[in-house]
C-alpha cells in the first residue's frame, strides 16, 4: 500500500559519499516521490557531521520520515544524533545508497537506488536493533559492525586510500594479511563468558554485510542479539589469505579457525588501548562495553515485519529460537 498523499519527508543528502554521485541519485528517484504525491524537504550536507547536526537537531514536527542518500558514515551520523537528541523523539529512516560500502542497505537488498525509494513509497517499517557502545567514558550507537584489530588497522589504511573506491577495503586487507598480522592480547566477555587469548580480531556485527563482504552470514536485524566473529592470532598467512577469498560469500566461518557466538552484552579489555572501527569510523578506543537496544529504530524496508526463528550460536554449535 502506498503512503496516502499529503506526506513530508526530509530528505538529507551526503554529495560526498561514495562516488560523489548524491545529487545526481536525488534527481533519479524524486520522481518516485513525485508521483506518489509525497514532498520532500531537501538539505544537503556541507560538512562532515552535518548529517548528525540535522538528525540531533531538527524539529522533526509534521514529517513522516527522514530519508538519507549517503552510505554507512552518513548513516552512522544519523543515527548518532537521532539517538542524542533532548527530545528523544525518534522518525523512520528510510536510506538510498549513495556512499562506498552501503553495508546496511546490501543487507535490506536495496542496493539499486530505485528500489530503495520505492521501499520508503510503500511504507513497510521495520524495527531494528541498535547497538549502544560505551568507550572512553562516551556513548556511541551503531548500525553494522564493531571491529577490534585487524578489521581497524585494514579501515585506517583504507581511509588514507579513499581515491581507490570501494575497492581499497579488499586491496588493504589482502596487503594486510600478506605483510604479517599482529598478535593483540585481550580478554573478550560474551554474555559473561569469558575468553582471554591472543587474537587477530575481533568483529561484533549487528548487519550480515559490511560492504560486499558477507562477514556474519547468520546475523539479523531485530534479533536483540549480535553476532561475534573471533579469529585467534596463529594462523598462517595461507590459511588467512584462503579464509578472505570466502568472506564474501559466507562460507569462511565454516573453517575451524573461525570461532561464532552469538551474544547481547559484549566487552573487550585488550593490553592498550587499541583504535576501533565502528560503522567503519574510527572512533573510540578498547576497552569497550557493548549492549543491544532491541528494535530500536524504525527503518523502511522492502518487507514488512514478521515473526521468523533464528538461530543462536556458540562457538559452532546453534539451536533455533523464534524472535518474538
Ligand atoms: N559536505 C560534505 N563535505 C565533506 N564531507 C562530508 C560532507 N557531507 C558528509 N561528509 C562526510 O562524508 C563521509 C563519507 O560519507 P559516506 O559514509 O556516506 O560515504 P562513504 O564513506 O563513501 O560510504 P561507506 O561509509 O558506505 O563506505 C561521512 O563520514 C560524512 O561525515
Amino acid at each position: 500500500m502506498n503512503l496516502s498523499p499529503n506526506k513530508n519527508f526530509c530528505l538529507i543528502v551526503n554529495p560526498h559519499g561514495g562516488r560523489k554521485k548524491g545529487l545526481h541519485l536525488l534527481s533519479e528517484i524524486q520522481p518516485i516521490f513525485d508521483t506518489a504525491g509525497i514532498k520532500l524537504e531537501v538539505i544537503v550536507t556541507e560538512f562532515a557531521g552535518h548529517a548528525r547536526e540535522i538528525a540531533k537537531q531538527k524539529d522533526l514536527v509534521g514529517y513522516d520520515g527522514m530519508i538519507v542518500i549517503g552510505g554507512d558514515g552518513t548513516m552512522h551520523e544519523i543515527l548518532n544524533g537521532l539517538f542524542t537528541r533532548e527530545d528523544q523523539q525518534t522518525i523512520p529512516i528510510g536510506l538510498i545508497p549513495g556512499g562506498s560500502g552501503n553495508s546496511l542497505i546490501v543487507d535490506l537488498e536495496l542496493t539499486d537506488p530505485v528500489d530503495a525509494a520505492k521501499a520508503i513509497v510503500d511504507e513497510h517499517i521495520r524495527k531494528f536493533d541498535v547497538v549502544e557502545i560505551t568507550t572512553n567514558g562516551r556513548t556511541v550507537y551503531s548500525f553494522n559492525i564493531i571491529g577490534w584489530g585487524l578489521v581497524t588497522d585494514v579501515g585506517i589504511r583504507a581511509e588514507k586510500w579513499r581515491w581507490l573506491g570501494p575497492a581499497r577495503y579488499t586491496i588493504v586487507s589482502l596487503l594486510k594479511v600478506l605483510r604479517g598480522t599482529q598478535a593483540r592480547s585481550a580478554q573478550l566477555i560474551l554474555d559473561g563468558k569469558e575468553i582471554a587469548d591472543e587474537f587477530t580480531f575481533v568483529m561484533v556485527c549487528n548487519t550480515r554485510y559490511t560492504g560486499a563482504m558477507k562477514i556474519a552470514p547468520q546475523a539479523k536485524l531485530d534479533d536483540g542479539l549480535l553476532d561475534v566473529i573471533v579469529l585467534r592470532h596463529g594462523a598462517s598467512r595461507l590459511k588467512l589469505l584462503s579464509l578472505f577469498n570466502r568472506i564474501y560469500d559466507g562460507t569462511h566461518v565454516e573453517d575451524p579457525v573461525v570461532e561464532y557466538y552469538t551474544a547481547s552484552q559484549i566487552s573487550l579489555t585488550s593490553n592498550q588501548a587499541d583504535p576501533l572501527n565502528i560503522d567503519g569510523e574510527l572512533t573510540g578506543t578498547t576497552p569497550f562495553d557493548i549492549e543491544v537496544r532491541p528494535r530500536a529504530i524504525e527503518m523502511f524496508d522492502r518487507r514488512k515485519e514478521k515473526c521468523q526463528n533464528r538461530l543462536v550460536i556458540s562457538g559452532k554449535g546453534g539451536q533455533s529460537v523464534p524472535l518474538c
